[in-house]
């Protein structure tokens, strides 16, 4: 066969393979994207009222315990289809999770409670005051970027979104006092020792709405909002908020540990920061943000700045945000913006130290490439993003296995 032809043959090969490399990949990235924001955008839930209430038993004990062994107890016995409290693991009480009663069964099966926690570099960091923050988190040593510096089981894990009466409510703590009781005192003190930042909330509520972090509790990120959940942490719940964060907070779903990884080297002294906002926003909606479900005016290095610098970096946040919706699958925004537009957008991404969205745009850019017929540029971006996100996330990251399968069956991919 002449090399011409073998040519042809080869360039058809690329671009069936590309066309269907393509397709999985936006199917994946359908996924993903609601899931790096929504790492971002962390707590609060909302009860949904029951219409018909009976009265509390005389005793006000509205629980039942369904199980002993798991320990199942049903939050609220006058109502059907009330939440469960699932005590785990098995035996040792040292989580509760909240959930329908199907849920909490399916969950108590799980493997997972048997297997050791990631090893971390725990070691690294030291919990102590910030000033104007109360506690915090800050590096012993230099972390380097992609350590995993915690990865931690939460200590009470919750679906959003849960049918609670009336009664139950934020201001008496009824529903929490309850799912706490039986957790083990180690657990309740890690949860009553964290900080409340709500007023007009019973103190339990008020810590648990303060310190939420987002969990993943499904194989693939489910961008339906009645399918998140919500956790606590003793440790990562102590992590204070960056407009330009230096570590990743990703919920790991196949240990079930929440882990924070440094996005960059973090030098010794610093404090190790997650961002709580979506911190594409300009500057006076992160901050309203931050006051209104947080109680705080940030004060970090970006809302510092001059107002010359302030709009500089608004206007560069604001062009990464456009971009990221341009080339995310399903976005009413999504169109395919050249090569250079997106290499451009990298370098406002490094300007603004925004690591999470260069991973973004190398994997859902250089899909968009490949569409585009540029292989080369698809390869190099492709084996950058898989780097970039085992950095940020870790061998579980979904972004790293869509990635790394892209990888394996492109020829060249894995070299
Ligand atoms: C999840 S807690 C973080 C740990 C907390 N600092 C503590 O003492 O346990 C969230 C609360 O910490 C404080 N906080 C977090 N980030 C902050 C920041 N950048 N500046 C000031 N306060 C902050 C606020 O009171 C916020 O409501």
């Amino acid at each position: 066969m002449g090399r011409s032809r073998l040519l042809v043959i080869t360039r058809m090969h690329y671009g069936i393979q590309a066309f269907f490399v393509a397709g999985i990949l936006t199917f994946y990235l359908c996924f993903l994207l609601s899931s790096s924001r929504k790492s971002t955008e962390t707590h609060s839930f909302d009860p949904v009222p029951s219409s018909s209430i009976p009265e509390p038993p005389p005793d006000g004990d509205t629980t039942r315990v369904l199980s002993k062994t798991p320990r199942i107890v049903l939050s609220d016995a006058r109502i059907p289809g009330a939440p469960c409290f699932l005590y785990l693991p098995r035996g040792k009480h040292d989580m509760v999770y909240i959930d329908n009663i199907a849920k909490v069964k399916e969950l108590s099966t799980w493997r997972v409670w048997d297997e050791p926690t990631p090893s971390d570099n725990r070691d690294a960091i030291v919990f102590r005051p910030v000033e104007g923050k109360g506690m915090g988190m800050v590096a012993r040593r230099t972390i380097l970027a992609g350590e995993l510096i915690i990865a931690e089981r939460p200590v009470y894990a919750q679906r959003k979104t849960l049918p609670r009466c009336s009664d139950q409510n934020t201001m008496n703590g009824v529903f929490h006092l309850a799912a706490v009781k039986d957790l083990s005192h180690t657990s309740r003190e890690a949860i009553f020792s964290l900080k409340n930042s709500k007023t007009g909330y019973h103190p339990l509520s008020g810590i648990l709405q303060t310190n939420f972090l987002m969990l993943d509790i499904t194989e693939e990120p489910d961008p339906d909002p009645d399918n998140q959940f919500v956790g606590i942490f003793p440790l990562l719940s102590r992590a204070n908020h960056d407009c330009t964060p230096n570590s990743h907070y990703f919920f790991n779903f196949s240990s079930f540990t929440g882990e924070f990884r440094a996005t960059r080297d973090i030098p010794r002294g610093d404090e190790v920061t997650i961002s709580y906002t979506y911190v594409l926003a300009p500057r006076t909606a992160r901050q309203a943000h931050l006051r209104s479900d947080y109680s705080f005016t940030c004060s970090c290095a970006a809302c510092r700045l001059d107002a010359k610098n302030a709009e500089a970096s608004d206007d560069r946040r604001a062009k990464i945000d456009q971009l990221v919706e341009e080339i995310t699958p399903g976005s009413s925004a999504w169109r395919k913006p050249s090569y250079e537009k997106m290499k451009e957008c990298l370098k406002m991404v490094e300007k603004e130290r925004l690591d999470i969205y260069r991973a973004q745009i190398l994997f859902y850019g250089g899909t968009l490439l490949l569409q585009q017929g540029d292989v080369a540029h698809f390869l190099q971006w492709m084996k950058r993003a898989k780097e970039e996100y085992f950095r940020l996330e870790g061998e579980a990251s979904p972004a790293f296995k869509a990635v790394s399968t892209t990888l394996q069956i492109w020829p060249g991919g894995s070299r």
